[in-house]
């Protein structure tokens, strides 16, 4: 009932089962923590309760209105609260009707209303406080996981606090109503049900889940063979090339035999649960009425009676029955908030989501020194990275770091942009220790073309723009220009409109480079951090991008991180790293002077390649 119910929201259902959390006082205690978002809205959240209370006590009086009107028309009148004509019954039933109706209105619209407004804030504040996060943070998580925190654990909460509650409260309110209501009609018949009814639910329940578990697997079993058929798709050519047809028809057939084994398995049972539901809780219902009617044949009670009885008797059976599916709801939201709350209380970087604390306050000339600098990742404590690293860029000067792979370079790259800070050393920008300026002042300052350029899903106007976000349209083509763009870019039909991303036109490796350096020269930097692209580019491309990378690097310091030696024979300085160690450095001409050096042995190599 709550599952269906949960279409109501924007949260809708869930494609996975999420773990369900212990429920304990200290995990009650955390999850409390998110009923501050509620807090806005506590007016209308109460105001639902006060309505749900009321609709919950409209419904329990209908069994009773039924009962009387049955009594009326044989000639009893019992409760003589009640009208004795049945058309005052029958109106008055009406009117509870319509206030009822009028009632769920409000309730189902308020709780929605104030759900979605209060999961919106808890959205809008994980992902401020996602994004604002160290980069170490994301090194140890997948982003799928933090992706489904935002999409699956805060659907649950909201359906949790949308709907689960609300339920568990109305039937709560229903089943203890009912109960007293029972045993205000008859005491015996009562403790005849409440002897045998909680058993047959609990009963069914259990066994109802058991079989929900059984054709679940029943439909991981049928995921599998799906994968089968596309991978066999994707992979069609190394199929045929290993005329492997047979085995995987095979491998296909078997995987079908056993989702037919258990969804036959998962039938017998199915079959079991309908004659025990037929059997048991309709007999049970028989059984009331059936006892029910000896008391009435024995005056012992009214026919009206007997009514509201059976009637309150579902009530309370149906509360019973939907209490586990409402508390593995319950249990699964504060596994949620749990895992929600976790990101919420990490402390972010000290950066702003707000677009006016972005100006620069401190400028940096772009003199770039490294004292000393010892560093190891957070997350992996035992691997020094970077050893005792010194150097110095003076402004406008380029500096190159080679090295083997894994040698430390974009380790240095990332610590220029303060994406992680050393154990010991100090990094300094214009003489002063990167601590003294703000996070944004640095990152503002100092520009990165990486390796893999990502474009986000958008036009490729807004693409360039990313690097200055109130770039006008002039800036804009200007900077293309400069970065040898605008001409591809306005060979296509919609120029500066075109949509690029994964769901728009696919731009060559070095297309989106220029894209880059475009964005990167609008940014305007007094520090590039130039990460060489591996792949080579074909020799047309490569002397465009080489070209927008000179104008980018011309009055700024550049760090550059390279792969290719041919392309740093002009730089000022060449550090050469091994191992987090700065083996040797000088210029070209100085390195290749030193015979056993591992410069002049790696140029050599790539000269002979
Ligand atoms: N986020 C990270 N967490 C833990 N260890 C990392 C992380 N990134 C890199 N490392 C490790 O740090 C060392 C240096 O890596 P780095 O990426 O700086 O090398 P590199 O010289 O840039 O290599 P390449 O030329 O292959 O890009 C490697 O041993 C790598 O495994």
């Amino acid at each position: 009932m709550a599952r269906g119910r949960g279409s109501l929201n924007s949260g809708g259902k869930q494609g996975e089962e999420l773990p369900k959390a212990k429920i304990t006082s200290q995990s009650l205690k955390n999850s409390s923590k998110l009923l501050k978002y509620i807090k806005p809205y506590r007016l209308k959240f109460f105001a639902g309760l006060f309505f749900l209370f009321i609709s919950s006590l409209v419904g329990l009086s209908f069994p009773a209105i039924l009962g009387s009107l049955i009594d009326v028309a044989q000639g009893t009148h019992k409760y003589k609260f009640l009208p004795d004509s049945l058309t005052a019954i029958g109106i008055g039933g009406f009117i509870l009707l319509f206030c009822q109706a009028f009632v769920s209105f409000f309730r189902v619209v308020w709780f929605v209303q104030v759900a979605e407004r209060s999961l919106a804030d808890i959205r809008r504040e994980t992902y401020f406080k996602l994004i604002t996060l160290p980069m170490n943070f994301f090194a140890n998580r997948r982003v799928g996981e933090l992706n489904s925190r935002i999409s699956a654990d805060l659907s649950q909460i909201q359906d949790t606090l949308t709907t689960t509650l609300a339920e568990m409260l109305r039937q709560l309110i229903i089943m203890i109503g009912s109960i007293i209501l029972l045993a205000i009609v008859s005491i015996k018949l009562t403790l005849a049900v409440l002897a045998i009814l909680p058993f047959i639910v609990g009963f069914a329940v259990i066994f109802g889940r058991f079989i929900r578990k059984l054709s679940r697997q029943a439909q991981d079993k049928l995921a599998e063979s799906n994968t089968i058929v596309e991978e066999t798709l994707q992979g069609i050519a190394n199929v045929k090339a290993f005329v492997n047809e047979a085995f995987e028809a095979g491998r296909y057939n078997s995987n079908l035999q056993e989702v037919i084994k258990i969804a036959v398995k998962g039938a017998k049972f199915r079959g079991v649960f309908a004659s025990f539901i037929v059997f048991c809780l309709f007999g049970a219902f028989v059984g009331v009425i059936w006892y029910g009617s000896v008391l009435v044949s024995h005056k012992e009670m009214l026919v009206g009676d007997l009514t509201s009885f059976i009637m309150y008797t579902i009530f309370v059976g149906a509360a019973m029955g939907s209490f586990p599916d409402l508390y593995s709801n319950v249990q699964k939201a504060i596994g949620a908030t749990e895992r929600v709350l976790e990101i919420l209380e990490e402390k972010g970087e000290d950066v702003s989501i707000h677009e006016s604390d972005n100006e620069i306050k401190q400028r940096v000339d772009g003199n770039l020194i490294f004292d000393n600098v010892n560093f190891h990742y957070p997350s992996r404590p035992e691997i020094e990275v970077l050893k005792d690293v010194s150097f110095e860029a003076k402004a406008g000067q380029r500096v190159a770091i080679v090295g083997p792979s894994g040698s430390g370079k974009s380790t240095t790259a990332a610590l220029i942009l303060q994406f992680y800070h050393p154990q010991s050393g100090t990094i300094l920008f214009d003489g002063k220790p990167a601590d003294s300026y703000s996070l944004t002042d640095i990152r503002n300052q100092v520009a990165i073309v990486p390796q893999d350029v990502l474009l986000f899903g958008g036009t490729i106007r807004e693409n360039i723009a990313y690097g200055k976000l109130k770039a006008t349209e002039e800036e804009i083509v200007a900077a293309a220009k400069r970065a040898n763009a605008h001409q591809f870019v306005t060979s296509f039909p919609e120029g500066y409109d075109t949509v690029v991303g994964e769901r728009g036109v696919k731009l060559s490796g070095g297309q989106r480079q220029r894209i880059a350096i475009a964005r990167a020269l609008l940014k305007n930097p007094s520090i590039l951090i130039l990460d060489e692209a591996t792949s080579s580019l074909d020799s047309e491309s490569e002397r465009l991008v080489q070209e927008a990378l000179e104008e980018l690097m011309k009055n700024r310091t550049s760090v550059i991180i390279a792969h290719r030696l041919s392309t740093i024979r002009e730089a000022d300085k060449i550090i050469v790293l091994e191992k987090g160690i700065v083996i040797e450095s000088g210029n070209h001409e100085e390195l290749l002077g030193n015979e056993k050096g591992l410069y002049r042995y790696l140029s050599q190599l790539q000269f002979e390649v």
